[in-house]
């Protein structure tokens, strides 16, 4: 049987007496790209975090290839997240330094380049995400949503991840946009092989970039399949999330 990429069992993680994540179960397999879906607060982020080691979670077991990092030590812990290339949600760009060097900031930063040949670097890394060599020296300030998104993602997979993560790749950007940054995810995914999470609240954007997806709610994975079946899903907690119902077994915390 093939070894997962990812393997999550039994994930916990409270701050103070509220339950974020309480026995979350996932795996990711090679190569494939999973989405995870759930309302605000649900835990996603948190979920994400664990994996990537910012944030500790109490209890449970995260493996990247069969091995467990909360039980690894430090340094080989690191060497398995090393793998993980991490799109953020506001692309977390350094407005102080030109798109080059944010380009190639984790790379630097690893030395596994040379100052003198990074700007060399990002110039053929922004091609891939469509990106002309003049935007190399801008500032992260002077570029569109979209463009600043398109470096976001270059830095991700500048150091060709085996694993990258998606935190709301199409948040804030108009549709199309939103459907141009998906096509360039699945192509960089595709063409590293890469295993992926993302975290999205946009449908469509999930059956393009998912193969398979995870729905968490009350601190679980309520809900796990194949990404083209989300709209279609008779569960009734899938049902309502998918299609925005204010009715139905979700009930939203609202504020008086
Ligand atoms: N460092 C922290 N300290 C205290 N509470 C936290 C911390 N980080 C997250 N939380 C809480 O954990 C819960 C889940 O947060 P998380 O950011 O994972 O939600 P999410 O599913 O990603 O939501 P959204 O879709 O709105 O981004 C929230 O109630 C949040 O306030």
């Amino acid at each position: 049987m093939t070894q997962p990429k990812i393997r999550i069992r039994g994930l916990k993680k409270a701050f103070g007496d509220k339950k974020v994540l309480d026995g979350i179960d996932l795996d990711v397999m090679p190569g494939t790209g999973m989405v995870v879906i759930g309302g605000s607060g649900s835990g996603k982020s948190v979920l994400i975090k664990s994996i990537i080691g910012l944030v500790t979670p109490d209890s449970g077991v995260i493996e990247i290839d069969g091995e467990d990092v909360l039980k690894a030590s430090r340094g080989r812990a690191r060497e398995l997240r090393a793998q993980i290339g991490m799109l953020f949600q506001n692309g977390a760009l350094f407005d102080s330094l030109p798109v080059w060097e944010n380009v190639t900031f984790g790379l630097l930063a690893q030395n596994k380049i040379r100052r003198s040949a990074a700007r060399d670097k990002a110039i053929e890394v922004l091609a891939q995400v469509g990106l002309a060599d003049n935007v190399a020296g801008l500032s992260p300030s002077e570029l569109s949503g979209g463009m600043q998104k398109r470096v976001a993602l270059a830095r991700a997979i500048a150091s060709e991840p085996a694993i990258m993560f998606f935190d709301e790749p199409t948040t804030g950007l108009d549709p199309i946009m939103g459907a141009v940054i998906d096509e360039l995810i699945v192509d960089c995914v595709k063409r590293l092989g890469s295993t992926s999470i993302a975290i999205t609240h946009d449908m469509a954007s999930a059956q393009r970039i998912g193969d398979r997806a995870a729905m968490l709610y009350e601190g679980r994975v309520c809900w796990s399949g194949l990404a083209d079946e989300l709209m279609t899903s008779t569960d009734p907690v899938v049902d309502q999330f998918t299609h925005g119902r204010p009715h139905g077994p979700i009930k939203m915390a609202l504020r008086r």
